[in-house]
This record gives structure tokens, sequence and C-alpha cells, in this order.
């Protein structure tokens, strides 16, 4: 018997309980079911987990070596072995005097002196000191890049959208030229600075978008185009190939990983959107769930109590996804970032050590902001046969006081949505208006979307997503299930292109060939 077999043993001979009669037994069951750092408080009472399941599941965290393997990140060590690499997007976020070291060498001065050129460049952009060629000064960034360097700046974009007092900000992130054009559409190409950012400098969508942006901007300015880019990059002979300036390039190590890499010079563009000094606060909220999840007991730990949340519904529930629903219009773009984030990091299916995982891994996450999602799919998460963990996010204040009135009516739909799923409404003189209730919720609630707290929140994830995949024994920083369709695409553009034959491929990739030539005649 493993200590999964435990939690599922434990799960099937509570299962018929109510989650309310938890609370019946408990008088201090949120108390005692809820985590805080400062002004941030987790609470996961309106789960399932009863003090023996707490108990089970913080010792599979200790078994499974969660302590060993985060102080070993945190150290520098390899643990990206499939790689060969250390994982240090924490270093990026360091705000201590503490040197981070990998092999010996401290990486503290280079992250900061990257910053500090960030942050010139930044204030040069903003303050009209930096211009174009033309001398005109830019008034939008487009930030060019997909997946890791496209989702965590375009959420900070929106969630700092209070702060917002620069240029204007794009993004263009999709191959399909629909995305690059509609964005250039409305932009003047004298004015306009293009961010192109990729770690590996060669990711096909990226590099596509960004010929296409010189392209347009050398159709308005000619040879001064070049002064209208900046790369963002750990391939620094590939910016150099694609012409962009050395002193307009920022680049970061190997061990950033691409969707942990929004904390560097992948923030660039928001960097420019806010100024460096609410980026810095950005970086102090991510530093500051560091210093918990390294130095909290488990029992207290944020990051680890969410993580345990996850287990508990994946691996004793058996409950296949969760959603994740922000009351926070400016988190719109959470769900999406943790899409990348959780399920390129834990969608596995081998141990470290190459073999067959004998427990489910990453559950699919999903969401949209509430209200919205209400109007929309929480039909399903009411009534629907499936069981859906929702994981609630919302302020206790908005950034609107004109509009208070409007925020006290999120925050009601907020709890009253964890209400009805809890409470339900059992009996009713009509089947199909009976709520089961009995469902689980989870709810993160803090005082305001700050810099410091949008910082809290994404660190918080992070380290949900690496407490979970510590627990099932996977590399989390790896990401080879992203290559076979990159190759296969690469052989396909010839056949798109009417340059080869579909002899081989399977029949349904023939016939959608096929139909594709019919159709363009
Ligand atoms: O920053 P790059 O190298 O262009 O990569 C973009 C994204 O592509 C992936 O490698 C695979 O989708 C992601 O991990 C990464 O965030």
């Amino acid at each position: 018997m493993t200590l999964f077999d435990d939690l599922r043993a434990h799960r099937a001979a509570t299962a018929d309980r109510h989650i309310l009669d938890l609370f019946r037994a408990d008088p201090d069951r949120f108390a005692r079911f809820s985590a805080r750092l400062d002004d941030m408080v987790l609470d996961f009472s309106k789960t399932s987990i009863d003090e023996a399941a707490l108990d089970l599941l913080l010792r599979l965290a200790r078994e499974r070596g969660v302590e060993a393997r985060r102080d070993a990140m945190f150290a520098g060590e390899r643990i990206n072995q499939t790689e060969g690499r250390a994982v240090l997007h924490t270093a990026l976020r360091n705000r201590s005097d503490r040197a981070v070291t990998v092999d010996g060498q401290d990486v503290t001065p280079g992250i900061r002196a990257t910053l500090e050129r960030m942050a010139a460049f930044a204030t040069g952009i903003r303050s009209g000191a930096i211009t174009a060629p033309s001398g005109a000064r830019f008034t939008d960034v487009v930030n060019i890049g997909i997946g890791g360097s496209d989702l965590g700046p375009v959420m900070a974009a929106l969630a700092l959208a209070p702060w917002h007092d620069g240029p204007r900000t794009h993004f263009v992130s999709n191959v399909d030229g629909a995305h690059v054009h509609d964005v250039l559409k409305g932009l003047d190409p004298r004015t306009t600075l293009v961010i192109v950012a990729s770690k590996t400098f060669t990711t096909i969508e990226t590099m596509t978008n960004a010929r296409t942006a010189r392209h347009w901007v050398e159709a308005a300015v000619g040879a001064a185009a070049g002064g209208h880019f900046a790369a963002l990059s750990s391939a620094l002979d590939r910016t150099a190939e694609f012409g962009i300036e050395p002193d307009r390039v920022f680049g970061f190590e190997d061990w950033v990983g691409g969707r942990y890499s929004m904390w560097g010079p992948i923030g660039l563009s928001v960097m420019i959107a806010v100024g460096p000094e609410v980026f810095g606060r950005f970086l102090d909220g991510g530093f500051e769930m560091d210093e918990h999840f390294r130095t909290a007991p488990l029992a207290e730990n944020l990051p680890v109590l969410l993580g345990l949340v996850g287990i508990w519904h994946n691996n004793a529930c058996g409950y296949p996804t969760r959603a994740v629903l922000p009351y926070d219009q400016r988190l719109l773009r959470l769900p999406a970032y943790l899409q990348q984030l959780d399920m390129e990091s834990n969608g596995k299916r081998v141990a470290l050590d190459g073999s067959p995982l004998t427990e489910a891994s990453g559950p699919v996450v999903w969401g949209e902001p509430g209200t919205n999602g209400q109007h929309a799919f929480y039909q399903l998460i009411h009534q629907g046969t499936a069981v859906i963990p929702c994981e609630f996010l919302v302020a206790a204040e908005g950034h609107e006081p004109d509009l208070r009135h409007q925020h006290d009516l999120l925050v009601a739909n907020c709890l009253a949505q964890s209400e009805a799923l809890l409470v339900g409404r059992p009996t009713a003189d009509n089947p199909h208006r009976v709520f089961p209730g009995n469902r689980p919720s989870t709810t993160l609630m803090y005082r305001q979307l700050t810099p410091e707290t949008f910082g809290r929140i994404v660190a918080l994830y992070e380290h949900r997503v690496f407490v979970e995949g510590a627990i099932w024994g996977i590399n989390s920083f790896d990401q080879w299930g992203v290559e076979l369709g990159k190759e296969l695409a690469t052989q396909m553009l010839p056949l798109i292109e009417g340059k080869g034959d579909a002899a081989g491929k399977d029949g349904s990739t023939a016939g959608l060939l096929g139909t594709l030539s019919d159709l363009r005649g």
C-alpha cells in the first residue's frame, strides 16, 4: 500500500459524507483549513479534505521529498535532469543579498545588471530619451512571442493596467497571419517598437511574425528599421543574425524555463508599460512567495497546501480537471497562462527515471473570469455529472472607488457560487431544479490586485505546480511533448504548398490534403 492508496482508501471510506458535515463537526474548520500570507488567504475548507486526509497528504509530501527537491531547486542544482539544467526563475526575483549559485558561480550580479539595463531602456522609451532613428517618440510596443514568451506578459499587462502609463502595448503570438495583420494594421511603423521575445530565437511562429513585422517597418523607414527592434532571448548569436543591435538585446540563461520567464527580460514589454518601479513591486511579490514557500512549515505553506488540494482531487477523488475562476477581470488571462504553466510542466506520463507513472499526473486546467463564466459553463459545474473542483480568486477591494457597488456585486457572486456549490439545493419538487451540492472549491482572497499581490499569485501557482510535480516524481521543467507536432509541421509545409506527395501519410491526413487542394482549386 502506498500513501496514494491510503488516500484513496480514506476517500472511499468518507465519500458519502457531505462537506457540510465537516463544518458541523468542527466550528473552527475555516481557521483550520485555510492559510494566510500577509493579506492573502487561501481557504480550502470547502473541500472534502478532513484532518486525516490532510495528515496523509502532508506525509505524502514529505515521503516524496518535496522539501529536499524544493531546496535543491533554490540551491541551483540541475533538477531539470532531462535537459541537464538548473531551475532558477526564482533567482530573477531574488530581492535579498543571498547569493544564488550555479556550478559555484553567483548568478545574481548578472541578473541585476540585466535588470538595470532593462530599466534604463524602459525608462528611456517611456521618457522619450530613446526614440526611433527619426527622432520620433515610440507610442506603441509590439511584443512578438508565443507560449512563455507571450502568455505571462499578456496576463501581466492586463493585471497591472491601473499602473499602465507608458506606451501602448500589443501582443502578437499566433502564426496565423490574421494576428500580426490585425495588430499592425492599427499602428504606425514610424512610432512602433517591436520586441522579439523568444528564448531560443528559433520558434517558427515568432520568427515568421518577426520577419513580417520587419518588412512592415522597413516599408516605412527603410534601412532605419533596425532601430525599431529589440530582442529578448538566451540565444545571442541568433539575435545578432537577425540584425538586432547587441545593446537592444536582453539575454537570460538556460536555467530560466520559457513558461517561468516573465520575471526577467521576457517581462520587458510590461516594464515599458508600467515602469521599472512597478515591475520591481511585482518581483517583490514573487520573492515574498518564494520566501514563504522556502521557509513556512508544510502545513501552513500556501503553495504546498494548494498542491495537496490538487493531489487530493486528482489522485484520491479522481477528478480529472480543475477550473480556475478569477473574480477579477484583470486576471482574464490567468487561466490561459496556467494552462501552459501547469499542463506543459506536469502533463507527463513517465517518472524522472523514465518509468511509466502509476498515478494520474497533471489535470486539465481551464477557466474564465467570473461573472462571465456563470453565464456560460457554470450550469455543468452545478448540475453536470462530472465534479469539477473550482479555484476562485477574488480581491476584497477593486481599483475603481466610484464603482464600489459593482465590486460588491462581484464579490457577492464569487462567495455565492462557492456557497451554492457546497450547499446546493438537494431537494426540489422538480429533479431538473435539484442542485446536488457537496461540490469542492477553494478561494484565494486578497486585499487588492496590486503588483505585489499579482507577483505572489503567479509565484504561488508556479510553486503549486512544483509541489504536485515533485509528488508525482516527474520532471516539471521539460516539454518534450511539444516536439513531435513541430517536426511534423515542418515536414507538412511542402505538402501544403503543393510541393510533395502524401504517400505514406495516414488516410485521414491524406484525405485532408486532398480536400485542401480541391478547395484551393
Ligand atoms: O521562447 P521560445 O523559445 O520562442 O519558446 C516559446 C514556447 O515554446 C515552447 O518551447 C513549446 O511550446 C514553450 O515551452 C515556450 O514557452
